[in-house]
């Protein structure tokens, strides 16, 4: 099994979520020739032709010597990708190392849609990863199937935490999903405070520009503080809040208003549609 450094990489898809990963893995070094992404889609395919990775628009021609495979397409596509590629690997003796980053989509369907003809399966990983990979702190969530060796896996932890910071392997399937609610989608929920707070401010006159460098580099600062802090996110929450104070006072309106039940419903309605995505497209 070869390094992450000797492996030769290949996106199918070059999105939003392949581009982070890929600027991870050349800021860490990866060889840009050893990177081949088949993206449909002149605009992105450019933008990763300017990084300097190899570029097609031919799925089977991107995976075809491929020793990892990352299918990095939009869960309903997923299917039609795998067939394609699964076709495509029958002349192969040793088949890639999949790793799905599709939402939702199980192990069980990756494995079925991308059988060789002669009925051999690929050894796939499902990893969870989120955008933040783009500046080297991603957090991601990863399971593998039964067959995947332990060599395999940690080619797959070895590519993962050139991007991630956090890499949580789960025990069971399903908490995927669960990965996906909390960290897949969480940056968004994150850039969506910020947004708020950025307008919250600025209808209390501050200026645009005051306001984002403010509230940009608080929640900066805090996520620093969580990470670096041993204290628990409760007790820095604390430490901020003086008894009868500033920060009590919003973080009353917050409680008032039922803002853990409205993340408590959020996480569930993230990691619901992850799993119901999985049953529909499994079909
Ligand atoms: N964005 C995120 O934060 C995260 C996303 N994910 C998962 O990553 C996957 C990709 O998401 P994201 O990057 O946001 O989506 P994007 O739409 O940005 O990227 C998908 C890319 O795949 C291309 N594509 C479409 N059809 C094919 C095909 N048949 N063969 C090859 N490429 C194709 C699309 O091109 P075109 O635009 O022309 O259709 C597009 O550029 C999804 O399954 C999502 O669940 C996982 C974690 C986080
Ligand atoms: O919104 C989505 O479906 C994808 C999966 C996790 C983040 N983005």
């Amino acid at each position: 099994m070869p390094s992450l450094q000797e492996s030769k990489l290949a996106f199918i898809g070059g999105g939003n979520m392949a581009s982070a990963i890929i600027g991870g893995l050349v800021s860490t070094g990866v060889d840009k020739q050893n990177i081949y992404v088949s993206e449909p889609w002149d605009v992105n395919r450019e933008k990763l032709a300017a990084v300097g990775v190899r570029t097609t628009t031919v799925n089977t021609e991107a995976g075809a010597d491929a020793d990892i495979v990352i299918i990095a397409v939009k869960p309903q596509v997923t299917k039609s990708v795998c067939e394609e590629l699964g076709a495509s690997w029958s002349q192969r003796q040793t088949l890639p190392v999949v790793v799905s980053i599709a939402a939702g989509i199980t192990l069980n369907s990756l494995q079925e849609w991308s059988r060789t003809s002669d009925g051999r399966t690929a050894h796939v990983v499902r990893v969870m990863p989120n955008t933040p990979a783009l500046v080297g702190e991603g957090a991601s969530g990863a399971f593998a199937s039964a067959d995947v060796t332990a060599a395999e896996k940690e080619l797959v932890n070895s590519l993962l935490s050139s991007v991630s910071k956090a890499t949580e392997w789960v025990d069971k399937e399903e908490l995927l999903d669960v990965v996906t609610g909390l960290s897949g989608s969480g940056p968004a929920y994150f850039f969506a405070m910020v947004e708020h707070l950025i307008s919250s401010a600025t209808a209390l006159g501050l200026s645009q520009e005051q306001a984002t460098r403010l509230a940009t580099q608080t929640c900066l600062g805090a996520g620093k503080m969580l990470v670096d802090s041993s204290d628990e996110p409760g007790q820095l929450r604390k430490n901020v809040t003086s008894p009868n104070g500033t920060t009590y006072a919003a973080l009353q309106t917050f409680e008032a208003l039922g803002f853990k039940e409205t993340v408590d419903k959020a996480v569930k309605a993230a990691t619901s549609r992850a799993a119901e995505l999985g049953n529909t497209l499994a079909k």
